[in-house]
């Protein structure tokens, strides 16, 4: 089998492959790029896979940095492009279920290809362009299965993490976990109890938004690794109907977030800093909460408060639950508000201070009074009626 190399990022990092074949060792592509291009999916970095040992790499090449060397990774810099190249490693130990406690480098292609989580992610090419296969990755790929290389309660012993990519890939992808894998995952769910909630949470966010996230939610449940999810172990049925939400896929992340907060009705605080999410993406995930719980005839002041960012995401997230909900009547809704930001409201602090009003935390109420009377439609966004109604 042979693979098209004729993709830009692999293209670039062919001379780097040969000039370390040229040394004598061996390089090859391997990781996530190799199983994207052999779908015909765009593809990202390319990581290359060496018999030479880190400092080995270092005398073929004039510029690189050591981005990884305890781990056997240097970046190797050509005409300002950096490549990373690994050297091949066995890992032993685990005893935290996440990190070994050793890694070996090797000379041996097969001893590297065999510690990998998936065989569709234990394919390496040479640079031109054969296939190395070891393991039955292209039949999985071919199948669109997840299947661990080797024994599957190794490798998830090795990293619990890799279960949650199971359920992340099966939904990215729109693959299926193997019986014998998906098995091993729902005897070895508890291990996810030693994996940082940032690890969980990137992966489950790429699970939220892949092509197939009722498969992969459809597993995350079935394997009970929601149980070791944080806030999600008594969610059952909330999971259930995200599952069941049918509708398109979404790319945005706060889109998957919202119907989670809305299903399981865990305070959307609460559950983004139990899952460690940024504080913006926690602000909008809050609004359009707050708007999708009021669909499909919110008040103006929920659509206001969504406004123009978590509008969308709220949206989306209605049609997720309901595919034929009608959107347009609630984004017209929005357009017609009389105001769609503060910026907007024809008067402000310092206009009511110069007209005689005092200074204090009264002045604050009465702004936000006014503001509301103006998005309700209830004062016309005029200064001098707002003067009026302000009392000055
Ligand atoms: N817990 C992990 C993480 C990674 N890998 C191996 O390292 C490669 C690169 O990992 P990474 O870049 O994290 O993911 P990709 O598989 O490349 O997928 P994506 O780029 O979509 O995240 C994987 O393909 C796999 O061979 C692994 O065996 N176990």
């Amino acid at each position: 089998m042979q693979l098209d190399l004729s993709h830009p990022e692999f293209k670039a990092a062919i001379p780097i492959m040969k000039a370390i074949e040229a040394a004598g060792y061996e390089a090859y592509f391997v990781g996530g790029s190799v199983r994207d291009a052999l779908l015909g999916l765009p593809i990202h970095d390319v990581d290359i896979a060496s018999s030479a040992y880190p400092a080995e790499i270092k005398q073929i090449f004039q510029r690189t940095v050591d981005t990884g060397i305890q781990h056997g990774t240097v970046m190797v810099l050509d005409h300002g492009t950096g490549y990373e190249v690994t050297t091949f490693r066995t890992e032993s130990g685990y005893q935290d279920f996440r990190r070994p406690d050793q890694v070996t480098f090797v000379r041996s292609l097969a001893e590297d290809l065999k510690r990998r989580d998936f065989t569709v992610n234990a394919l390496a090419v040479r640079h031109d362009g054969t296939v190395i296969d070891l393991f039955g990755g292209l039949d999985d790929l071919t199948a669109k299965q997840l299947k661990a290389v080797g024994n599957p309660h190794e490798r998830f012993h090795e990293d619990a993490l890799r279960m949650m990519r199971g359920v992340r890939f099966e939904s990215q992808l729109g693959f299926q976990l193997e019986s014998a894998t998906k098995a091993a995952i729902a005897e070895n769910a508890p291990l996810l109890a030693h994996v940082s909630v940032e690890r969980i949470a990137a992966e489950f966010t790429r699970l939220l938004t892949g092509i197939a996230r009722q498969a992969g939610l459809t597993d995350f449940l079935a394997t009970g690794l929601y149980r070791y999810a944080p806030l999600l172990d008594d969610q059952e049925a909330a999971i259930t109907k995200l599952a069941a939400a049918s509708g398109p896929q979404w790319a945005e992340p706060a889109v998957g977030w919202t119907l989670l907060a809305h299903l399981t009705q865990v305070p959307v605080v609460a559950l983004m800093r139990a899952w460690k999410q940024a504080n913006a993406m926690t602000e909008l995930v809050k609004r359009a909460t707050v708007l999708l719980g009021q669909l499909p005839t919110p008040s103006a002041w929920a659509l206001y408060q969504a406004g123009a960012a978590a509008l969308p995401v709220a949206l989306a997230a209605a049609q997720a639950l309901q595919p034929d909900f009608d959107a347009a009547p609630v984004a017209q809704a929005y357009q017609m508000l009389p105001i769609q930001a503060k910026s907007a409201l024809a008067i402000d602090g310092k206009t009511l201070i110069a007209h005689g009003f005092a200074p204090g935390p009264k002045l604050g109420q009465v702004l936000n009074q006014l503001e509301q009377a103006v998005v309700a439609g209830e004062l016309a966004n005029d200064q001098a009626a707002l003067l009026k109604a302000a009392g000055v």
